[in-house]
């Protein structure tokens, strides 16, 4: 990381998100003009498409890639990064960190961007950078940011983490843009956790408005779920810090309350009464659902207690209908707030 000219930065996954990371470390932070940002795409298609028209027009259409923008479907074309972005769906990530591991000459630092809990195993983003590259560092970029807002360089601030708070701040530095503010912390699990967690309660909020429930209800939601990522995080020894900072509290307001979001409109969806099918064909990418199941699971055996996720999960396993969850959640006993 110590060249400050000429910096290789691979951007693996060419979503919305990796798109809009590409455009900006080709343009931020401490990064020069003269860096080179290799955008990874596994579909050849997609990448002849991108190069051939200097857009993402499936998933960032109408923002044309900075012209030191390089799309590339082999993934070798990552192998002498200074770093890297792993901007994949989170159950997608170990098999593209597999795929990447024999083809790397260095151990550059991995970005992780992507906000999930992975499937079967239970393990938050981080762990599955440390258990296929246990020789890289393994950071975390995640907090209130959508794709578009930064693609069209309105302001945002994000959080990365890393466990040493220097390399936390030196990657923030260098990931930083115009318009993109990165703040830098130590508490990895506390900012993957914010992230993974928040597209579960999103969902609710979205059914909540699809079913119009009206503000009070959205905002109770928002303060109720809030408890449940905190009591999550804490039983994970996330800091309360970072659960009340942008990669908890300011992604899930975020989220909880903007059709933009993917869980929002896959809730906003099941509210009006379309089905999962419908819905998740409609909607694309919304981690929330993958995320679900393994959260209320991780949650139940640290004893943590969840129920407008357990709700979610319920309702996407199709165990209960959406009006059975709002009345279940109605008629849980008063309790002392906390
Ligand atoms: N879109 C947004 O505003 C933001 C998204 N994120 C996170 O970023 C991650 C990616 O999201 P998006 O880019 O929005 O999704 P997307 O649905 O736009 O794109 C996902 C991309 O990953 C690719 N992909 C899937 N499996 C792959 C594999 N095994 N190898 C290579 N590529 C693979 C797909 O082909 C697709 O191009 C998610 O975890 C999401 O939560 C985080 C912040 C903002
Ligand atoms: O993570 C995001 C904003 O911070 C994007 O939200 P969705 O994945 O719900 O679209």
């Amino acid at each position: 990381m110590a060249r400050e000219e000429g910096r290789k930065i691979a951007v693996l996954g060419a979503g919305a998100w990796g798109t809009a990371l590409a455009n900006l470390a080709a343009r931020g932070g401490r990064a020069k003009a003269d860096s080179e940002i290799v955008l990874y795409a596994r579909d050849p298609d997609h990448v002849a498409e991108m190069a051939a028209t200097g857009v993402n027009a499936r998933r960032l259409p109408g923002v044309p890639l900075l012209s030191n923008v390089t799309p590339v479907a082999d993934l070798a074309a990552a192998a002498d990064a200074e770093i890297i972005l792993a901007v994949v769906p989170a159950q997608a990530l170990r098999q593209l960190l597999q795929q990447l591991a024999p083809l790397l000459e260095g151990t550059p630092p991995i970005v992780v961007c992507a906000k999930g809990i992975e499937h079967g195993t239970g393990r938050f983003v981080t762990d599955i950078v440390r258990e296929v590259l246990p020789e890289h560092i393994a950071a975390i970029l995640s907090g209130p940011s959508f794709a578009q807002d930064v693609a069209r360089g309105l302001p945002t601030a994000v959080t990365l983490a890393a466990r040493d708070p220097n390399v936390a701040s030196a990657l923030a530095a260098i990931v930083a843009g115009p318009g993109f503010r990165v703040y830098s912390s130590s508490d990895v699990r506390g900012v993957e956790i914010g992230g993974a967690a928040k597209n579960v309660l999103a969902i609710a909020s979205g059914v909540a408005a699809g079913r119009e429930l009206g503000a009070s209800a959205g905002a109770a939601l928002i303060a109720r779920g809030f408890a449940e990522l905190s009591r999550f995080g804490r039983a994970f020894e996330a800091e309360a810090a970072t659960l009340m900072g942008l990669s908890g509290l300011g992604d899930l307001v975020l989220t909880c309350t903007s059709p933009l979001s993917r869980n929002f409109s896959l809730g906003l969806a099941l509210g009006r009464g379309e089905t999962i099918a419908q819905a998740t064909e409609r909607v694309g990418l919304a981690e929330g659902v993958f995320t679900c199941g393994v959260l209320v699971d991780l949650a139940s055996a640290a004893g943590v207690d969840m129920p407008i996720a357990n709700a979610v999960d319920a309702v996407l396993a199709e165990r209960i209908t959406i009006d059975e969850a709002i009345a279940e959640l109605l008629a849980r006993p008063s309790k002392p707030e906390g």
